[in-house]
This record gives C-alpha cells, structure tokens and sequence, in this order.
C-alpha cells in the first residue's frame, strides 16, 4: 500500500498518546472534591503573557500532535486562557457522550456564533435538542436513498464535463460540486420557472466565497478580539461577505416559503413545528421562524460543504498516485451498477474512505465548555474549563492505528471500527453533537468516487508538490489535475 507522502510534519516518533504523570502548574478554584485526581500537566514550553501562541502560530496541527505525548488531558495556553486538550480516547469519550449534558459547545462557537447565527453546530441546550429533532428527519436513511439519486445525476454531469489535457483545480471543483450536490436537496424546485435565482445565487456566493469565509471565521475564533477584528482589508472583505451571504440566505427562505417543494430541507425545516413558544425563534402556528431558518441554512451550507469537499479533494489526490487503488474502485463502481453509492454495495470504497477520513481529517480543532466541574479520568476540569480536541492527530496515533501514516483501506478489515476503543476515530464526532449529515457525507462521496473512476484517470499536474495547510480545516494548498478517459 501506498504512503500519501503527506504529514503534518511530525514523524511517527512524534505522534502517539503518552500518559505522562501530570507534572503541571494548574491549580483550579472551582474543583470537584476528590483525592486520587492529579493534575493536568502544562505543556511545556509556553513564554510569559504568550503562552503557547507561537507554538501554535508555527503550525497548529503539528504542535497539538507533538502534545500528545504530554498525557491524557494536557493544559496548553494561548495568551493568558487556558486550553485543555483531550489526547486520550476514554476522556473523548467522557466529555463527547458520556457526560455531554455537562459540556456547552464553548469559545470557538461563541466566535462564530455572531457569523453564521444561533444554528445546529452552534446552539446550546434545550434550543439545539428542538432543532436537532426539527431538522433529524431531513437526514433519515430513507431520505438519503432518495437524495443518492441526485448525488449521483449531478456528479455525473459535472464529472463528465471535464476536459482530457486540461488542468483542473481539483479542490475548488470538488467544492463547487459539495454545493450542487446540496443545493437540490435543500430546495428541489430550484431553478424551475417561476421560483426565482435566490437559491441559485446562493450557491454561487458559497461556492466563491466560501474559503474567504472560513477563514474569516477561524481568525475570529483563535485570535484575541481586539486582535481580530482590526479592520484589516482581510478582515472588511470577510465582514462583507458574510453580511451578504446572510442576505441571500434571507432570500432564499423568503422564496422556500412562497414555493415550498415537498422533499425539500428547506421546507421540512420551515415546517418544523417542534417549538413551544416564539421567544426562542420557534413559533407554534408557523413553524420555524425565518431567523432561525435561515440560521439553519448558513450552517448546512457552511458545516456541510467544506467538509465534504476538502474529504473528495484528498481521496483524489489519494486516488491520482494511487492508480491500482483507483482500478479497485473503478472496478467494483462498474460491479455495482449506476445508483448503487451506498456501503454496502461498494465495500471497498467505503473502507477507502473510512481510512481518507482517519489519515486525511479535515478537522483538526474543535471544542467544548465544562458546565460545571467534571472529572474526566483522573483528572478534574474547573467550571468553565475550554476543552479542545484534534480528530486529525488523534487518527494518526500509533497505539491506535499501526504504522498510521501508511494509507491502507485494508486496515479496516483486520481492525473493523467496531473493535477500536471508544473515541478512537471520530471523523464525525460523537454523542449528541454528532454529525448530523453523516450518512449524507458518505452518500455524497461514495457517488462521486464511482462519477469519477469510471470515467477517468487522474494525473497529478507536474511540478505541483502537495502541502497539507491547515487553517480552518486540513485541506491540500492547491489540487491541479489533469483527466484522461478510462
Ligand atoms: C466528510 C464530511 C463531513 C465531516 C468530516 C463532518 C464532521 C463533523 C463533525 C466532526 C461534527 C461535530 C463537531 C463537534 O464535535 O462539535 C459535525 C457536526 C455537524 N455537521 Fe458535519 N461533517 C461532514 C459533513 C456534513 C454534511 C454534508 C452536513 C449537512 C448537509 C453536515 C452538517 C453538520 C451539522 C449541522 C453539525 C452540527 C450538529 C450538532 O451539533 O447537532 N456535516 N460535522
């Protein structure tokens, strides 16, 4: 089997989760009582009044892979916060199901929170369980057989657009296809007469805007305030993208509510009628509120596009220096027949993509608040306590999967997901938190791979060598590619 040829920097002695007997400074003033608990160690290397900004600021990936040979909880701090990051698999578990209900989403969704509103990935409490219920249905497995249909026309026709001889800039066209692929199931009718272009100018705007938009959001988040929101040019385009990305989402209700098209999310969501009361965006008679709906659209769009595309952009940089994998695809796609993009149809391409999504995680931060004191193991968090946790480096631990920066979809036969330890591999989350458009993500991608392998070969453009960047995801630096027919 293949290697990549890409890490985050950090070799295999690098990576790996360490139990080091806690040797930090942290004193908590609001503990719980208890007597075998230690404490959370302090990375080492912080500098007065920075902490570990420079670290961080020097590669964020690699420095939280180096942490975890620091322990199971290591306490990190960027400026004067303090930062607790989860290395060990039973303390992601701990706090991503087993005590959820005491975990709020935390700083970094604050900071969105003013960007992309009070939707799914950033609401708290019983606010987010209404909307989780309100907007589950749209993701039932039987919805996502009827959406495959569409994944699979749409790829197919943007797929078999491209041009032999041409360079292709893979991931803004795997980005422009994550939003054709979700657009018609947001709102079925779009684009036919009379319903107007809102939904369409929607699409175009997160297809161009979108990288601006995410990294506007990650400078948001990890940077101070005061800091961030200097009206750098950056910072005023941002500003200006999202205000009107947000007008367009407007639009977009506004016409799902005068055509509603049955099968759409929009109009399943429009129609939610969860809410007890107005005053939290959810009203009785009318179901969603137009804020909250087009709260709900801006995360889709946003937690459901950029994840998408930058997985397909990595399962083909994968697949074009790989070519026996792309044979294996290709051949069990032909196999399976048109319509067939599901698990178990094409069980090799699934486990391609189950081991893209452990090597390959575009996630590599995200986070949670403790409600109140919790212990996690043998360690007590404080009240407030910001917990973080990288799904990238914890992928490509070597206690968890042997040899992890080999690329081997096989690894997933001799160790099925099922025999990992709990919070081992979490390239969707987990508890109440969880992904909810995880079946739609495979779906998405198990009908491109097959859209894509039985229609060509994929050649990396020379001269062009692959980075792995990471700013508000993992994605490769740039993609070019040319096609030549199968
Ligand atoms: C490969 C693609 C994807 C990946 C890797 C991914 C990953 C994730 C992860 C890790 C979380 C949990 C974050 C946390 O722990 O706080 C999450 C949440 C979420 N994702 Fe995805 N996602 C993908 C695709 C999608 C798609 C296609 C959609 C919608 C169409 C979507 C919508 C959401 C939403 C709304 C949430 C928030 C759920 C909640 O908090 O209740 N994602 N995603």
């Amino acid at each position: 089997m293949v290697r990549t040829g890409l890490n985050l920097g950090v070799g295999m002695d690098g990576t790996g989760t360490g139990t080091a007997p806690g040797t930090g400074t942290y004193a908590g003033t609001d503990t719980i009582a208890g007597t075998d608990t230690i404490a959370v160690p302090l990375a080492p290397g912080g500098l007065p009044g920075l902490g570990h900004l420079l670290g961080m600021a020097r590669g964020r990936a690699v420095f939280l892979q180096r942490l975890r040979v620091g322990g199971d909880i290591v306490e990190m701090r960027l400026g004067r916060r303090s930062f607790y990051l989860l290395n060990a698999p039973e303390a992601l578990y701990e706090v991503l199901v087993a005590q959820s209900a005491r975990f709020s989403k935390g700083m970094l969704f604050d900071r969105v929170r003013p960007y992309l509103g009070n939707g799914l990935a950033t609401s708290d409490g019983p606010f987010h369980l209404r909307q989780r219920r309100a907007l589950q249905p749209a993701f039932h497995r039987e919805r996502i057989a009827r959406y495959t249909a569409t994944f699979t026309a749409v790829a197919g026709e943007r797929v078999g657009g491209w041009r032999p001889g041409r360079t292709i800039a893979m991931d803004r066209e795997m980005r422009e296809l994550a939003v054709a692929m979700l657009l018609p199931t947001l709102f079925p009718s779009a684009g036919e007469p009379g319903t107007g272009r809102a939904i369409d100018d929607l699409g175009t705007r997160v297809s161009s805007d979108l990288g601006l938009l995410v990294r506007g959001v990650l400078r948001a988040t990890v940077l101070p305030p005061a800091l961030a929101e200097l009206p750098t040019p950056g910072r005023r385009r941002f500003l200006a993208s999202a205000a009107s990305l947000r007008r367009l989402a407007e639009s977009a209700v506004r016409e799902a509510r005068r055509h509603p098209s049955g099968d759409g999310v929009l109009t399943l969501l429009l129609a939610a009628e969860e809410g007890t009361s107005s005053e939290d965006g959810i009203s009785d008679e009318h179901g969603m509120s137009d804020e909250a709906a087009c709260d709900e659209l801006l995360t889709l769009l946003v937690a459901g596009v950029e994840t998408t595309a930058t997985t397909l952009s990595w399962a083909l940089h994968v697949l074009a220096r790989d070519p026996a994998t792309a044979d294996r695809i290709h051949a069990e796609a032909e196999a399976a027949g048109p319509d067939a993009a599901t698990p178990a149809a094409l069980p090799y391409t699934a486990r391609f993509v189950q081991e893209v999504l452990r090597l390959h995680q575009p996630l590599w931060f995200m986070g949670r608040r403790a409600l109140e004191p919790v212990r996690v193991g043998r360690h007590e968090l404080p009240r407030g306590a910001e917990v973080v946790y990288s799904a990238a480096t914890l992928h490509r631990d070597p206690a968890l999967f042997p040899d992890p920066l080999r690329f081997d979809p096989d690894r997933w036969l001799a160790r099925p997901e099922k025999s990992l330890p709990r919070g081992a591999y979490l390239p969707f989350g987990a508890g109440n938190r969880k992904c909810v458009g995880d079946g739609f993500a495979w779906a998405e991608m198990l009908a491109v791979l097959a859209a894509v392998t039985t229609r060509w070969h994929l050649h990396p453009a020379p001269g062009h060598r692959v980075r792995a960047v990471a700013d508000a995801q993992i994605h490769p630096d740039a993609l070019p590619m040319s096609v030549t027919p199968r």
